[in-house]
C-alpha cells in the first residue's frame, strides 16, 4: 500500500510564498507600477471613442477627430509597451521564486527518510517534480501576469465608469452578485476536484513506472494482464476526473455569460435614460457601454484563472509539503537519538555497562576475535537535551554508494539514543567498555504490526571487524542490514553507529549518467584524479576503465557506455574506497556474478572493506568463512555466533548450512 507524501496547508504555503517573495520585492513592485501605467493608458480608449461619437453627432471639425484618433494610437502604444514590460518583470520574479522552491524541493527530496519515499512510491515524487512544477511554472509565466492585468483593469475600469457618471457604476455592479455566486460555486467544486485529479495522476504514474521497471518480472511470471488492467483502471480514474473538470468549466462559463448579459443590459438601459434626461451625452453613454464591454474579457480571464490558480495552488501545496518535510528530516539528525543510525523509539536504559555479559546467542565480539575492542573503558556521554545539536556529517558517502542508502547519521558519539523531548531530564551517560563501530541493543523490527521480523538482537561490531550475517531465506538478514544502515527505524531497541558515517552497498547498484570519474566523485567531490585512479586500482577496475573509449572520462549510465553488472558493482566498491566511511554494510554485494566474476568481486569487496568495520550479508558462505565473526540468524533471532573454525567444529545451524553449501558448490573454492 502506498502512503502519499504530505501536502502543505494553504496557510503554510502562503507563509512559504512570503519568504520566497522577500528577495523579489523590488522587482515585483516595479512590475506593479508598470502594469498600473499600462492599464491606465488602455483606459483612455473608451472616453476618446465617446468623444469621437460626440464630435461626429455634433458636427465637430475633422482636425479635432484626427487629434483624438492620434490620442487613441498613443494610448494603445503606451498600454502595449508598459504592460509587456510589467508582465515580463512579474514573470521573471515568479520564475525566480519557483526556481528557489524547486531547488529546496530537490534538496528536501534527497534528504527524505527512504522508508517514507518507498511508502509513497516513486510516482508521487516524480509527479510533483514534473506535473506540479509544470503547472506552477505555467501559472508563473502566463497566468500570473494575465491575472494581475485583469484585476487591475477591472478595478480601474470601474473607477472610470464612476468618473463618467456614478449611475453607470451602480448598473455595472448588478452583474457582481451573479459573478460572485458563480465563483463561489466553482471554487467549492474545483479545489477538491483538482486535488483528486493530481492524486489520480500520481497513482497512474506510480503504477505505470513500477510496471515498466518490473517489466521483466511481469513477463517472467506471466502477470501482464492483471498489471495492464491495474494501470488501465488507474488511467480510467484519471480520465474520468479530467472530464469532470471540463464539464465543470463549461457550466462555469455558462453562468458567467448570464452575468454579462444582465450587466450590459443594465448599463445600456441606464445610458438610454441618462441621455434622454440630458444628464450625459451620447458619447459618454457610448464610453460607459464600451467600458463595461471591456470588462468582459478581464473578468473572464480573472475568473478562468481561478482555475489555473486552483491547479497551481494544489501543486504548490504538494511541493511545499515535501520541501517542509525534508527540512524537518534534515533537522532531525541534530536531535539526539533521531538520526537513522542511532535511533531508539524506546527510551534508552538509564545506564548500561558494556560489554554486557551476553547469553550464548548474543553477538558480542569474542575475546579471541582478532579485532576485539580495546579494553580501555571509554565514557561516552549521551548528548543532553540542552546540548548543542550534534553536527550532521556529509550525507555524501551513504547517498552516493547505493540508491537505497539512507541519509548519513550524526557523527556525534551517541551510544544512548533516546529521542527524549527537551523537557525531559538528560539521560545519564552510558558507560561503554571498549570502542565499537556498531552497537545494536535489544533491537526488534516489524514491517507490519502483527509480525516481528527481527527480535532481541544484540550485536557489537568492533572497529575494523568484519561480521558476516548468514541464515536461510527470509531469516531477516537484509532487514537487519537495512536497520543498521538506517534505512529502517528500529521498532524497539537502539542502533548506534558512533564513529560517523555508515555506507550501504547493495547489489542494486545505480550508475549515474555522466563521466565515470564524476560518478565516483559523488562519494567524495573533492577527490583528485590520482585518488579516483587509486580507488579504481584498489578494486581492480583500473585496467578496464583505462580501456574505455575516453578512459575515466567516458560517459556511463543512461545513454552512455553500458557497464556490466560486475563493473557497476566494482564502481560501487570504488565509491566506498573514496567515501572512506568507518562502517560499511554489504548486502549480497557479490551475489550477482558468476563464479569467476564472483571471485573478482570478492577481492574487490575485501579491498574496499580493508580497515573498516563491516557487516556483510553473506549468501556465498566463502564470504562468511573469511569473516572475523559469523552471526547466524533464524526467524529474526540470533541463534549462533562465532568464527568459521569454531562453528564448523561443532554441530549447529552454521555447520549444517556449511555442509549443505559445500556439497552443492561446483567449484568448492
Ligand atoms: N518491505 C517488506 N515488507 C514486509 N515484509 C518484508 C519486507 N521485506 C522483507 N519482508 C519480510 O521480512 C522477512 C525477512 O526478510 P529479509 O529480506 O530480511 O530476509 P533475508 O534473510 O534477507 O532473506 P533472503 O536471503 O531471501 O534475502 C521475510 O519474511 C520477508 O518476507
Amino acid at each position: 500500500m502506498t502512503t502519499q507524501l504530505p501536502v502543505a496547508s494553504g496557510r503554510r504555503t502562503v507563509a512559504e510564498l512570503r519568504t520566497l517573495l522577500r528577495p523579489q520585492r523590488g522587482r515585483m513592485a516595479a512590475a506593479l507600477v508598470l502594469l498600473v501605467g499600462g492599464t491606465v493608458a488602455g483606459l483612455v480608449t473608451p472616453p476618446l471613442l465617446g468623444r469621437i461619437v460626440d464630435l461626429a453627432s455634433n458636427g465637430g471639425g475633422t482636425g479635432e477627430i484626427v487629434l483624438t484618433g492620434a490620442g487613441l494610437v498613443l494610448g494603445a502604444l503606451g498600454e502595449a509597451a508598459l504592460a509587456a514590460c510589467g508582465a515580463a518583470l512579474l514573470a521573471q520574479g515568479a520564475e525566480s521564486m519557483l526556481a528557489t522552491l524547486r531547488e529546496r524541493f530537490v534538496d528536501s527530496a534527497l534528504r527524505l527518510p527512504l522508508e517514507q519515499v518507498e511508502k509513497a512510491g516513486a510516482g508521487d515524487l516524480t509527479s510533483r517534480v514534473t506535473n506540479d512544477v509544470a503547472a506552477i511554472a505555467e501559472a508563473a509565466r502566463s497566468a500570473l501576469p494575465r491575472f494581475s492585468r485583469a484585476v487591475l483593469t477591472i478595478v480601474l475600469t470601474l473607477g472610470g465608469m464612476a468618473a463618467l457618471d456614478w449611475r453607470f457604476l451602480i448598473a455595472a455592479l448588478i452583474a457582481v452578485p451573479v459573478q460572485a455566486r458563480t465563483v463561489r460555486w466553482y471554487a467549492r467544486r474545483a479545489g477538491p476536484l483538482y486535488s483528486s485529479q493530481r492524486v489520480a495522476v500520481a497513482a497512474q504514474q506510480h503504477h505505470l513506472l513500477s510496471t515498466i521497471e518490473g517489466a521483466s518480472t511481469i513477463r517472467a511470471f506471466r502477470i501482464a494482464d492483471p498489471h495492464a488492467a491495474r494501470v488501465g483502471s488507474k488511467s480510467q480514474r484519471a480520465v474520468d476526473l479530467l472530464l469532470a473538470g471540463v464539464a465543470l468549466q463549461t457550466r462555469f462559463y455558462a453562468r458567467l455569460h448570464v452575468a454579462e448579459f444582465a450587466g450590459l443590459a443594465a448599463v445600456l438601459g441606464t445610458g438610454f435614460f441618462l441621455v434622454r434626461g440630458d444628464a450625459v451625452s451620447i458619447g459618454t453613454a457610448t464610453a460607459a457601454a464600451l467600458y463595461f464591454h471591456g470588462l468582459f474579457s478581464p473578468i473572464n480571464v480573472a475568473l478562468a484563472l481561478v482555475d489555473d490558480a486552483q491547479v497551481a495552488a494544489s501543486g504548490l501545496n504538494r511541493l511545499v509539503g515535501v520541501a517542509e518535510l525534508g527540512q524537518d528530516s534534515a533537522v532531525s539528525p541534530a536531535v539526539p537519538g533521531s538520526s537513522p543510525a542511532s535511533s531508539s523509539p524506546s527510551p534508552a536504559p538509564a545506564a548500561t555497562s558494556m560489554p554486557v555479559t551476553s547469553p550464548a546467542t548474543s553477538a558480542e565480539p569474542s575475546p579471541s576475535s582478532p579485532s576485539a575492542p580495546t579494553s580501555q573503558p571509554v565514557t561516552s556521554a549521551a548528548p543532553s537535551p540542552s546540548s548543542p545539536p550534534a553536527p550532521t556529517s556529509q550525507p555524501v558517502t551513504s547517498a552516493a554508494l547505493s540508491p537505497s542508502s539512507p541519509p548519513a547519521p550524526t557523527s556525534q558519539p551517541v551510544t544512548s539514543a533516546a529521542p527524549s523531548p527537551p523537557a525531559e531530564p538528560a539521560p545519564p551517560p552510558v558507560m561503554v567498555s571498549g570502542s565499537h563501530a556498531v552497537l545494536v541493543r535489544g533491537l526488534s523490527f516489524s514491517y507490519r504490526s502483527d509480525r516481528k521480523v527481527l527480535s532481541d538482537i544484540d550485536l557489537t561490531v568492533a572497529p575494523g571487524e568484519r561480521v558476516a550475517i548468514v541464515g536461510s531465506t527470509g531469516a531477516g538478514k537484509t532487514t537487519l542490514a537495512k536497520v543498521i544502515a538506517g534505512v529502517h527505524q528500529p521498532t524497539t531497541g537502539t542502533v548506534s553507529v558512533p564513529a560517523g558515517d555508515v555506507a550501504l552497498v547493495t547489489q542494486e547498484v545505480h550508475v549515474f549518467a555522466g563521466p565515470l570519474a564524476e560518478d565516483l566523485r559523488l562519494a567524495r567531490p573533492a577527490a583528485t584524479d590520482d585518488e579516483v585512479r587509486a580507488a579504481l586500482a584498489a578494486v581492480e577496475a583500473l585496467a578496464w576503465v583505462d580501456q574505455l573509449p575516453d578512459g575515466s572520462a567516458t560517459e556511463v549510465g543512461a545513454g552512455g557506455h553500458t557497464l556490466t553488472a560486475a563493473q557497476a558493482q566494482q564502481l560501487a566498491f570504488a565509491r566506498l574506497v573514496l567515501a572512506d566511511p568507518p562502517v560499511a554494510i554489504l548486502d549480497e554485494a557479490t551475489a550477482e556474478a558468476g563464479s569467476a566474476g564472483a571471485r573478482l568481486l570478492e577481492r574487490a569487496a575485501a579491498a574496499a572493506l580493508a580497515g573498516r568495520a563491516a557487516v556483510i550479508v553473506a549468501h556465498r558462505l566463502t564470504q562468511a568463512a573469511s569473516a572475523d565473526r559469523i552471526v547466524v540468524l533464524d526467524a529474526g533471532r540470533i541463534v549462533e555466533v562465532g568464527d568459521h573454525r569454531e562453528l564448523t567444529s561443532r554441530p549447529g545451524p552454521y555447520a549444517t548450512l556449511w555442509e549443505a553449501w559445500s556439497d552443492q558448490r561446483p567449484d568448492r573454492d
